[in-house]
């Protein structure tokens, strides 16, 4: 594609001299070849205007660099004999975003983008399986990779990939005949616009509670984040989905927007309108779900995962998967199909004596009171608790935390979990420090055998915080860690 083009596409015009033929676009120096345009981001750590004599020293064809008031910039830049055409943008980062989804090509025709602080990838999961279930090919993609009908190469660890791979992945799907995408949608990926290119048709939203603050400092700039979602990438009249029961002003601060784009607004949840829980009753393996459709009570059905909260994960997945309102109840019926997702309130092992161990994900506070209560009504005798808190995340979350597992659950073990860059026993002293009755063992493993060993029967032991995760980072350093089968294989030895 030319420069000018592209930059038509963008409402710009080009007033440069020539037009270079452009192939690819990144925000990192390191990948930047002939023809490329390199995108010059601020980021937390660097600035990527430091990479620019870099950029075009290796052939880049232009550079995008944000403007700044009372700046002058010259029109091109020479390094080494090779001249790249400057420009400069309010902001570049959606210019990337947007030029990424050009250059690669189509996206599948139903793509939906779940936010929330809890609940993304056990959603988007759900709704997968949902248009599997309806035999149509499909794919998710968040926290735990790329999972899809088609094969393709792994994408890197975040959530929600930067704005060029997520492009690219988004074209190969298409390309593999995949229309169906659930897409999780991070704070920080919507913040720094790596979304921004994606062609949204329908938007979730599950909860917000406290997570984060080390990058996004406030709750309000926290939610703000994530109404970027539902304010501007989906389209006006596009689908959003909302869990009823979240906080009270993000749900105002939802139906707002709603109201004023035309959003096709459907409610989940306790006080949902499209789909209303009317009683959850817990049995061993999951809950018998009784449901009412637009006010239509259903005749129950079992939802086979325990935990409320994965219930209004699979409603919020069904009400992103149904077009036509005829389709509704077909949708809903095809939940006892559901298989849980990895990590995700997953029995692990069952001891002879009937004590069982289960492992979640739950690394926020609101995440850990939520598995908590859910597995309560599953412990006819004690419930136990292993977990930690990742370093270099938000550190307000630890005490928190800890008063939780002290209030909620009957035993308490604090350990270790992605301690990171950070010393492990500071940030076991700021858990233990609202949960002072709980034993402290760092080595994760050792926690793990103590707890199961101290199960009697009726027990329920739930190890929090590493769900999926196969390592523990230490010092930037990943050693194999997986809590399930170290649960699995330390139970067996126990039998
Ligand atoms: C805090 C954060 O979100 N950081 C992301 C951000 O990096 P950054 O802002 O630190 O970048 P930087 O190192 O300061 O560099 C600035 C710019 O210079 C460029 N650069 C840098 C070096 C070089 O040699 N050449 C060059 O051009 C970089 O490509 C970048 O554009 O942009 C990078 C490129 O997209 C991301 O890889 C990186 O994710 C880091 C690894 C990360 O840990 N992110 C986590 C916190 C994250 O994004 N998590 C969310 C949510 C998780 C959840 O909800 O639980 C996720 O979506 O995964
Ligand atoms: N709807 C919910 N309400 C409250 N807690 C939930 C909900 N759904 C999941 N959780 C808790 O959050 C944990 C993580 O769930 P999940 O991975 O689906 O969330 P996520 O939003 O993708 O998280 P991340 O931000 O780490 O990607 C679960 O293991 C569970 O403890
Ligand atoms: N996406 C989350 C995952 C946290 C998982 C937990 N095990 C930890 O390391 O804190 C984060 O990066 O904050
Ligand atoms: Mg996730």
């Amino acid at each position: 594609m030319k420069l000018s083009s592209l930059l038509h596409h963008h409402g710009l015009t080009s007033n440069f001299a020539h037009d270079p033929e452009i192939s690819s676009i990144t925000a990192d120096s390191r990948n930047v070849g002939t023809g490329c345009i390199f995108v010059a981001l601020k980021g937390t750590k660097q600035d990527g205007r430091h990479f620019i004599p870099l950029a075009v020293a290796q052939g880049a064809a232009a550079i995008v660099q944000a403007e700044e008031a009372g700046q002058h910039y010259p029109s091109q830049q020479t390094e080494n004999g090779h001249t790249a055409l400057i420009i400069t943008l309010p902001d570049p980062a959606r210019f990337l975003a947007r030029s990424a989804a050009l250059l690669a090509g189509p996206q599948p025709e139903h793509i939906a983008a779940i936010t929330g602080t809890n609940g993304k990838s056990s959603t988007a999961d759900f709704l997968r399986q949902l248009h599997q279930l309806r035999h149509e090919k499909a794919a998710s993609l968040g926290t735990l990779g790329l999972i899809s009908d088609v094969s393709l190469p792994p994408l890197p660890s975040l959530t929600t990939p930067d704005a060029v791979t997520l492009a690219n992945t988004l074209a190969a799907l298409k390309a593999h005949g995949v229309n169906h995408v659930a897409l999780e949608a991070s704070s920080h990926g919507l913040q720094q616009h790596r979304l921004d290119g994606v062609a949204i048709t329908a938007a979730a939203f599950s909860n917000l509670t406290r997570d984060h603050l080390d990058y996004h400092h406030t709750l309000e700039a926290y939610r703000h984040a994530k109404l970027h979602l539902f304010e501007k990438l989906l389209p006006e009249g596009g689908l959003a989905v909302l869990n009823s029961d979240m906080d009270g002003e993000s749900y105002q601060a939802l139906c707002e927007i709603a109201t004023r784009r035309k959003l096709n607004l459907r409610t989940v949840g306790a006080t949902g309108k499209t789909i209303r829980i009317v009683e959850a009753i817990p049995t061993p393996q999951g809950m018998d779900l009784t449901l009412q459709l637009h006010g239509r009570t259903l005749p129950s059905l079992h939802f086979p995962l325990p935990g409320r909260f994965q219930a209004e994960n699979a409603l919020l997945a069904a009400a992103l998967c149904w077009d036509d309102d005829k389709e509704a109840e077909a949708i809903i019926n095809l939940l006892p199909q559901l298989k849980g997702v990895p990590g995700r309130c997953e029995p692990v092992a069952h001891l002879p004596n009937g004590a069982c161990a289960y492992v979640d994900y739950a690394h926020t506070p609101d995440a850990l009171e939520h598995v908590l209560l859910s597995l309560r009504p599953h412990a006819s005798g004690r419930l136990i608790v292993v977990f930690g808190a990742g370093g270099d995340r938000d550190k307000g979350k630890r005490p928190l935390m800890g008063q939780i597992a002290a209030h909620l659950a009957d035993e308490v073990i604090v350990t270790d979990d992605n301690p990171r860059s950070e010393d492990p026993a500071t940030i076991r002293a700021e858990i233990l420090a609202t949960a002072p009755q709980a034993k402290e063992i760092g080595d994760r493993k050792k926690a793990i055998q103590t707890a199961l060993a101290g199960l009697k029967e009726g027990d329920v032991l739930l190890i929090a915080g590493k769900g999926h995760e196969t390592g523990q980072i230490i010092k930037g350093e990943t050693h194999p860690f997986d809590d399930r089968t170290i649960t699995a294989t330390l139970a067996k030895e126990l039998a």
